[in-house]
């Protein structure tokens, strides 16, 4: 393992209070009452449908978006009191972001370097070393014009880390790369979480996640429906994992349907599966977290304000069922998914 100077420490990763953010003054609500903790030493995947408020969440704890509702704190550091101390601690892979198509490659990591003020000697080093990890060649002195989706992906993964930060953010970080970066990438998000790092990530790969992440939070309509180990979940969500694979043209599975004793939805906070132990290579199917993830995202936002339905579930007689998935007003979502996720006030 290759380890670089500046080896973050063990760090506080994210903590998220009552988050929640609005585009249009409060009458809906992209993200709504996010209470989470994404701990350090770990690999955690955001997990939610399309427009269930991923990517807004990212921005907020980026600091690129102001929250409406509720305080960030990054590596223990209130973003809102102290942004420029938080941003430093972070490194952020956006999702399709803008480059300088004039720019070389090189001119960019440069200028990234400039902004973190990373030592001259430690720039080269990370960009060598990074770049050969991450499989950036010649073409870096290239003008960013000329570029692939997967080069300027790598480029933008390699810029995140020169400063290294003890909290790297990646937006659907596998988009475009080929099968070598991306065994690169998860090589690094793996080194990053043995050194103490916080790595924070979405996707909407889910056999991606279920192999890659310590940890798995689905969000859905801008409320966290569940977050906790992938094995957590199984066991809380599914009562035979393995056995009965979600199929994409089917509802929830069969087992999961809501029983008679099923008890009212929780309404705050997210459904901890907090007690596993880390998960083991192949402990899972990959159906499984496609199966939770289906199970707890094609509720029908039925119902208004507070009265929303809980999903179908029939979890386990210690356990609660998960929290309302958001009641929704009907509205579609910019992207065509899911609408922001409620009226009215976080
Ligand atoms: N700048 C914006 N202005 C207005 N609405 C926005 C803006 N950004 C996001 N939204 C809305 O907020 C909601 C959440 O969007 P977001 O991009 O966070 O979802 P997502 O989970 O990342 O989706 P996807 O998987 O499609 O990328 C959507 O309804 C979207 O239309």
């Amino acid at each position: 393992m290759v380890t670089l100077p500046g080896t973050p420490a063990a760090g506080r990763g994210i903590e998220l209070d009552g988050v929640g953010k609005s585009f249009d003054g409060g009458t809906t609500w992209a993200v709504r009452e996010l209470t989470w903790r994404v701990e350090p030493g770990r690999i955690t995947g955001l997990l939610g449908p399309n427009g269930a408020g991923k990517t807004t969440t990212l921005r907020v704890i980026a600091g690129i978006l102001p929250p409406d509702a509720g305080t960030v704190r990054v590596d223990g550091i209130d973003l809102a009191q102290r942004p420029l101390d938080a941003k430093r601690r972070i490194g952020l892979v956006p999702d399709g972001a803008a480059l300088y198509d004039r720019m070389k490659g090189v001119e960019f990591l440069r200028f990234l370097a400039d902004v973190y003020g990373v030592p001259d000697d430690e720039r080269t080093r990370r960009m060598e070393e990074l770049g050969r990890r991450l499989g950036i060649g010649t073409w870096v002195r290239d003008p960013i014009a000329s570029y692939s989706t997967g080069m300027r992906q790598r480029l933008l993964l390699v810029g995140s880390l020169l400063h290294d930060p003890a909290v790297w953010i990646l937006d659907e970080p596998m988009t475009g790369l080929d099968p070598d970066a991306q065994r690169g990438l998860k090589d690094l998000m793996a080194e990053r979480r043995a050194r103490g790092g916080t790595v924070l990530l979405t996707t909407h790969l889910l056999d991606v996640a279920e192999r890659l992440c310590d940890r798995v939070a689905i969000l859905h309509r801008g409320r966290l429906l569940a977050e906790g180990s992938p094995a957590a979940l199984r066991r809380r969500f599914l009562r035979n994992p393995g056995d009965e694979p979600a199929r994409r043209d089917a509802g929830p599975p069969r087992h999961a349907a809501a029983g008679p004793g099923t008890r009212a939805p929780a309404r705050t906070g997210a459904m901890e599966g907090t007690t596993a132990a880390p998960r083991q290579p192949g402990e899972l199917g990959t159906a499984d977290l496609e199966a939770v993830f289906l199970l707890l995202t094609r509720q029908p936002a039925t119902g208004g304000g507070d009265g929303a339905t809980a999903p179908a579930v029939g979890p386990a007689p210690r356990d609660r069922a998960p929290a309302a998935p958001g009641s929704g007003d009907g509205r579609r979502g910019a992207h065509g998914g899911d609408g922001p996720s409620e009226r009215g006030q976080p």
